[in-house]
């Protein structure tokens, strides 16, 4: 909420409380904000004009939901920031909290901006899949160059004060009261010529290969995009700012914003935000939600397993300021584990520069290694990382529950197993929970929070706090075999070895699939997991190795088709990049450039030449299809059965933990925009053809939605008969 203060003749100042962006929902109430301006002009008591904020908030910038309102109005925020800037009287900005997107395109056209030394600003309309409307693409770059201008526009990061001021984006930064502040820098600059201070007049600061510079940056831009418009859109915006007059720039910045507020990738991105914030408003099937549970303080935690996951989990815990004790089977293995933890630390330390002190990770106190379960008797919380094995889980959780306190909590990382098993070996199975981080744990946002049937609400409560705490996005899910995530990844997993079976190569996959906007393709992401991972569980399961019984045919477990292609490859030691060789080959063990591999392909022909399988040309459309489309309709069966209570779950899920192009909105949102009737059809068609894989058998979810005539997403659990959707 923006207000205007009159700094007057006298010294008193006179407030109005002309809202720009109303909280909580930030409409824009422009025409006060202008009659006020006007006002100001034509009365001769008042000498300057201060915006500031409300309750310690500058601006979070224009009402994000009003882009998608089929009422959206054609809100002239630009002009209104230049009627700013060509005040006669000093216009000042007194930024506390957050300036962002619109709020920070108002600062611009003040002529001087304060900002409180905890302040952060920005211009994140990239992020929404737009662009910086309100004439922000044609000052920012005049008033702090364009290098510095491109990154913050392009990228959409927002910067704290003292950055701002050494790129000269605020004028001065204060640590007392903003608002006082800045009223006395208006007295002094009453009477001062304003011309130098109007942005729109600046010129470009030039560079001396400027045009090189350009370049090289789209290119760079281009490539972090993957396929999403708005940053090479914000880029073509500041270019014309370095080619054209202000008018003439302001002009195309409002094409170009024309364009990305009607192209489908910014709808996608908007739903991306609101889906993130509406999955914290989590609730279980039997109705437990924040309003039934209270997050308990946790104090002291542990992580058991110092293999993959664990380094990346301690890591996370040190940086989120929780004391952890880090527990491996033998003095070898802790050894080991200990390096790996601080060369991640001392790396996160380099990343974090002056900040990186309160890490203090060297202090036993913060960070202690252990081989003895009994230092394990005082913690809050213990997060077991160890082999993905239920025997030597449920013994591990069997001794927590002798050593641990009552009330500490029990989670498991898990990648696919019962959650309740697991609980079963304790006498506590309300303080079990799953906590299901992604690889590297340290960096990857998505934390899978699975309850059991005897989890309690604090339970799920305090794991949601934890993962706030850590910075990452908790989607709270039920329990199942692979959850919410690699349950729908199983069967995309699947049509992709199917794929290869039939005709197709790795890198074939891979393409489609990496330019359907994914950062890494099916078998790039095998071979970087490590074969061996899926291949201990299908022996675990007795789908492959000395357990499957005589006589199994090689393509079929269970009257369901079947490919042992993944074993065949594991038994020639293939597993992927740490061998050098999986469904790529590598420049040595280790390596992490794939190039397709000569002895894959023979190696596939020969395959398909034993089995009779007739090799044919498979499409781009045919790989996308039946890769995506098994993912979406497994999705559909989730949301049937409660294990989610809304789609935008496996929409956050898949962004945050899976590398599904955000501007593509996830998976379920992905099947709103190609139409439900469609990806019917389609599974229809793939199923008929391939009888022996269940996977590819329309949802009856799907089918319900279908037949009640294709309802937009946040009305879909309303015919689930399950839970509503958080939208
Ligand atoms: C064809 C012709 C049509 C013409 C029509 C178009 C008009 C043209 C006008 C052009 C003007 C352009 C102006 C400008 O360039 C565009 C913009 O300003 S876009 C908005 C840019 N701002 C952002 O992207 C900020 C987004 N918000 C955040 O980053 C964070 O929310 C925050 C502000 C940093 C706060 O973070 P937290 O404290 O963690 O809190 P939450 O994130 O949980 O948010 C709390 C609550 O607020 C809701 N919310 C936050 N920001 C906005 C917003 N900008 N709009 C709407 N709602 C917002 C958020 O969703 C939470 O609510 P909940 O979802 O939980 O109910
Ligand atoms: N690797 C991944 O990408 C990934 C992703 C998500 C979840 N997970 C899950 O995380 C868990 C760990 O996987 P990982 O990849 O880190 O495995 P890992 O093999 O890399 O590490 C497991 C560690 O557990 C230790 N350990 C084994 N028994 C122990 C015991 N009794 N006491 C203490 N430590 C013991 C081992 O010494 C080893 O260091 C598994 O359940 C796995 O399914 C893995």
């Amino acid at each position: 909420m923006l207000r205007l203060l009159l700094v007057c003749s006298c010294k008193r100042i006179r407030q109005f409380s002309y809202t720009i962006f109303s909280n909580p929902k930030f409409n824009i109430f422009l025409q006060a904000l202008e009659d006020g301006l006007k006002r100001a002009d034509a009365d001769p008591s008042v000498k300057a004009v201060m915006i500031c904020g409300e309750n310690g908030k500058f601006s979070a910038g224009a009402d994000i939901q009003g882009f998608s309102s089929p009422k959206r109005q054609g809100i002239a925020l630009g002009p209104l920031v230049s009627l700013i800037e060509r005040s006669e009287k000093p216009v000042v900005a007194a930024i506390e909290g957050i300036a962002l997107g619109g709020g920070l395109e108002v600062a611009l056209g003040c002529h001087f901006r304060v900002a409180h030394v905890q302040a952060r600003m920005g211009l994140p309309e990239v992020t929404i899949g737009l662009l910086p409307g309100a004439e922000g693409t044609q000052r920012l770059p005049r008033l702090i160059g364009v290098p510095a201008a491109l990154d913050l526009i392009t990228t959409g990061r927002h910067i704290p004060a003292t950055e701002a001021l050494k790129l000269g984006l605020v004028d001065e930064v204060v640590e007392e009261n903003t608002v006082e502040a800045g009223i006395r820098l208006a007295n002094k600059l009453i009477g001062q010529p304003l011309g130098p201070r109007r942005l729109s007049l600046k010129p470009i600061p030039r560079l001396p290969n400027m045009e090189a510079f350009l370049s090289e940056a789209l290119v760079k831009v281009k490539k972090q995009a993957r396929g999403c418009l708005a940053p090479e859109l914000c880029f073509q915006a500041v270019k014309a700012a370095t080619e054209q007059p202000f008018a003439d720039g302001v002009r195309r910045e409002r094409e170009l914003f024309n364009i990305l507020l009607t192209s489908g990738q910014a709808q996608a991105l908007q739903y991306a935000f609101f889906a993130e914030r509406a999955v914290q408003r989590w609730t279980t099937l039997s109705g437990a939600s924040w309003k039934s549970a209270s997050p308990q303080p946790i104090r002291r935690a542990a992580v058991i397993g110092l293999g993959t996951m664990g380094r990346g989990i301690v890591t996370s815990l040190v940086k989120a300021n929780i004391p952890v004790v880090a527990l491996e089977q033998d003095v070898e293995y802790l050894n080991t584990g200990r390096k790996a933890v601080m060369l991640l630390l001392e790396r996160e330390a380099m990343k974090m520069g002056q900040d990186a002190q309160s890490l203090d990770f060297h202090n036993p106190a913060r960070l202690q290694f252990t081989v003895d379960f009994d230092g394990l008797r005082d913690v809050d919380l213990v997060i077991e990382a160890v082999f993905e094995n239920m025997a030597l889980k449920k013994e591990i959780f069997k001794k927590l529950s002798g050593i641990c306190k009552p009330g500490a909590f029990l989670c498991t990382n898990t990648s696919a197993l019962n959650i309740d098993e697991i609980a079963s070996a304790t006498s506590h199975p309300q303080q079990v929970i799953g906590t299901h981080f992604f690889s590297p744990a340290h960096v990857m946002r998505l934390l899978e929070i699975i309850y059991g049937r005897h989890t309690s609400p604090a339970a799920i409560a305090t794991a949601m706090q934890l993962a706030k705490a850590m910075k990452k996005v908790g989607v709270v899910v039920g329990n199942c075999f692979g959850f919410v995530g690699n349950r729908m990844m199983f069967p995309y997993v699947q049509q992709a070895v199917f794929l290869l079976e039939e005709g197709s190569r790795p890198e074939n996959v891979d393409q489609v699939i990496e330019d359907f906007g994914f950062k890494i393709g099916p078998f790039r992401m095998s071979d970087l997991a490590g074969l061996d991972v899926g291949w201990r569980s299908r022996k675990g399961q007795g789908l492959t190795g000395a357990s499957l019984p005589p006589g199994t045919p090689a393509r079929q477990r269970h009257g369901r088709r079947y490919s042992p292609l993944p074993d065949l490859l594991c038994e020639q030691g293939r597993f992927g990049q740490k061998t050098g060789k999986g469904w790529y080959q590598y420049e040595k063990a280790g390596g992490r450039t794939a190039r397709p591999d000569p002895w894959l392909h023979s190696f596939l022909s020969e395959y398909r030449d034993t089995h009779q399988i007739k090799t044919r040309f498979i499409d781009q459309e045919e790989i996308l299809e039946r890769c995506l489309f098994s993912l979406i309709n497994e999705g559909f069966n989730i949301l049937a059965e409660g294990i989610a209570s809304g789609p935008e779950h496996l929409d956050v899920i898949y962004i945050n933990g899976y590398g599904w192009p955000k501007h593509k909105g996830g998976p379920m949102f992905h099947a709103s925009t190609v139409g439900l009737p469609r990806i019917l059809a389609k599974l229809q068609k793939y199923s008929e053809a391939h009888p022996d894989v269940p996977e590819l058998r329309p949802s009856a979810f799907l089918k319900k939605l279908v037949a009640a005539g294709n309802p937009p997403l946040k009305e879909w659990m309303s015919c689930s008969g399950s839970q509503s959707s958080k939208l």
